[in-house]
């Protein structure tokens, strides 16, 4: 519970950085790295909306090109009336990197925890790439 909070808080700091004049909408997000730091990401739009890079990824890009290289827990937070949820592109990014667990929250404290197999069931990877013929 200690880490979960941590990585919480650490979002929600990590949200007041977004940079999203076009949309509003501010989102934070902290992962934790197995060596136990924690690297945190808010959402990063652009005028040609398409290569806005989400809190999560950002979160996560950061840590990889940290040198870290397995992550344990993802925390994402929105001020929104329910939990605020990944979107696609940043399951996919999760999935690459086996990050199986994911809080989402908003910024009431409201919390829901899934395994990225709930968010993200029959996904393409690696050993499906590999049964290319
Ligand atoms: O989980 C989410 C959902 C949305 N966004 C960002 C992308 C865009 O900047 C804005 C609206 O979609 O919120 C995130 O960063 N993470
Ligand atoms: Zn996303």
């Amino acid at each position: 519970m200690e880490i979960e909070n941590s990585l919480l808080e650490a979002a929600k700091k990590a949200r007041e950085y977004a940079y999203c004049p076009y949309s509003g909408f501010k989102v934070g997000a902290a992962v934790l790295g197995k060596s136990g730091r924690i690297y945190t990401g808010c959402n990063i739009e652009n005028v040609s909306y398409g290569l806005t890079n989400c809190a999560e990824r950002t979160a996560i890009f950061k840590g990889i090109s940290a040198g870290e290289k397995e992550f344990e827990i993802l925390a994402v937070t929105a001020d929104t009336k329910a939990p605020v949820a990944p979107c696609g592109a940043c399951r996919q990014v999760m999935a690459e990197f086996r990050i199986n667990r994911i809080i989402m929250s908003n910024m009431q404290g409201k919390r829901k925890q899934a395994l990225l197999e709930e968010l993200l069931p029959f996904s393409f990877d690696e050993e499906k790439l590999r049964q290319n013929k």
